[in-house]
């Protein structure tokens, strides 16, 4: 067997009473390693987990942990390896937070054996590092969901074991325990702890995990560096959501949009002519409110969060693709904008400025006026007093016009070309 692998697992399949749950999963995790478990409601990841840490043991195939087959070993001795963070914690006695957490330490105890200091230094550090140490003469059933969830990661780390699993350690969390807990469960990663995580917010796997197994009805649909796993097409096979994924500047990692499908069913439906808005910079947000108005169908990109439109977009749930706040338009982004212009049937470029970033917006439209699509121009100020490319956007509204786009030169005119077509 290979060392190399804190756990080590092949061929796994479960079933409850024949029920087929988990299905051909193999994984290969070293020490150190955060690695995130996502995938739909039901998909098998708490199952997962449950083998993992010894509570479901009639499981097929093999499950390795530090070179030793689970099966072989007493609960207390995987208790010793693994620690695992439940999704409910139910306790029904009267145990005070620091009685919670001292239960962590059940696996190094005699039967009927007293703590050691040891015991009580762990649990403290824990209690510390968890931001429950306050918290530690309240009555468990009286905390609130969040200073439950913490009381028991503390728990889990009191039990100082090798491997931690945790079942959405963020579920009952506000944002700023979220990151609290994934910066700390991080940090023990990098102290050499293997973290196996189910997350059901894609963008924390995104930011703090390496590599991420997205199940699929209970079998891998991949598994792999977390930015070759959560690609637009594995994330909208398996989910069936439509989003957009982009790289943030700030910290280089991937985070996900999703793009509402409300509207585009709605809008489908009634049969209203769709319509693609190329703006940014507050050009748009008018724009969207009036066309909705109108009863036209409305979707926009590419838009850099942050920016005034895309936060007009969002509100009125207008579907949009997304740039990460004051970037370029990447190669990803500019192709998912090409698929909602493809469903659209007019495109309208609004009374926005052009600068290197966002040029390749206007590239969409030319591609898109090419292949015979109604493009519009609304040029309130001509298109020279908002060029700060040195002349590119100014040349490429020429081609733009050359090939059959429309300009107007007010929001009332946009609206009847728009009516006039349908
Ligand atoms: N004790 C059980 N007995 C029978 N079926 C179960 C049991 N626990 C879970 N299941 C079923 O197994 C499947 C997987 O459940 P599991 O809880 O592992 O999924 P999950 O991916 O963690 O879901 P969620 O994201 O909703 O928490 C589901 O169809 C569920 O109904």
């Amino acid at each position: 067997m290979d060392r190399e692998f804190k756990v080590l697992i092949e061929d796994l399949h479960f079933a409850y009473d024949g029920f087929p749950v988990l299905r051909n999963i193999q994984l290969r995790v070293k020490a150190g390693e955060l690695i995130g478990i996502l995938g739909p409601n039901g998909a098998g990841k708490s199952t997962f987990l449950k083998i993992l840490c010894g509570t479901l043991r009639n499981y097929q195939g093999r499950v390795m942990v530090d070179d030793l087959d689970l099966r072989s070993l007493s609960s207390r001795e995987i208790a010793k390896k693994v620690a695992i963070v439940p999704q409910d914690s139910l306790l029904g006695f009267d145990f005070t937070a620091l009685e919670v957490v001292l239960m962590g330490r059940n696996p190094y105890q005699r039967r009927f054996g007293r703590e050691k200091v040891d015991d009580f230094r762990t649990v403290t550090e824990s209690m510390m590092e968890t931001k429950t140490w306050d918290l530690r003469d309240r009555l468990f059933t009286q905390l609130s969901g969040g200073e439950k969830q913490r009381v028991v990661i503390a728990q889990a780390l009191a039990q100082r074991s090798q491997i931690l699993l945790l079942d959405e350690p963020t579920s009952h969390l506000d944002i700023s325990y979220q990151i609290e807990t994934m910066e700390l469960v991080h940090k023990k990663s990098e102290e050499g702890i293997t973290v196996i995580a189910v997350l059901h917010d894609i963008n924390l796997a995104a930011q703090y995990c390496q590599k991420v197994l997205l199940l699929s009805d209970g079998e891998p649909f991949a598994y792999g560096k977390t930015e070759e796993v959560l690609t637009r097409e594995k994330i909208g096979f398996v989910y069936g959501v439509e989003v957009s994924v982009n790289r943030s500047p700030v910290t280089g990692r991937v985070y996900v949009t999703p793009i509402s499908k409300r509207w585009r069913y709605k809008e489908a439906l009634s049969g209203s002519r769709m319509v693609h808005l190329i703006c940014g910079g507050n050009s748009g947000g008018g724009l969207m409110h009036k066309l909705r108005e109108q009863g036209f169908g409305v979707s926009a990109g590419v838009i850099n969060v942050l920016d005034s439109d895309h936060e007009t977009a969002q509100s009125l749930d207008i579907p949009v693709v997304s740039e990460a706040p004051f970037s370029s338009i990447s190669e990803n982004s500019m192709r998912q904008n090409d698929q909602l212009i493809q469903g659209a049937d007019v495109i309208v470029v609004s009374n926005l400025f052009f600068g290197e970033g966002n040029l390749a917006n206007l590239r969409s439209a030319l591609r898109a006026v090419e292949e015979g699509k109604e493009v519009i121009l609304l040029s309130t100020d001509p298109i020279f007093s908002r060029d700060f490319t040195g002349g590119k956007a100014t040349e490429l509204y020429s081609h733009l016009m050359a090939k059959g786009a429309l300009e107007v030169r007010n929001l009332d005119e946009l609206v009847q070309k728009i009516g006039e077509q349908n």
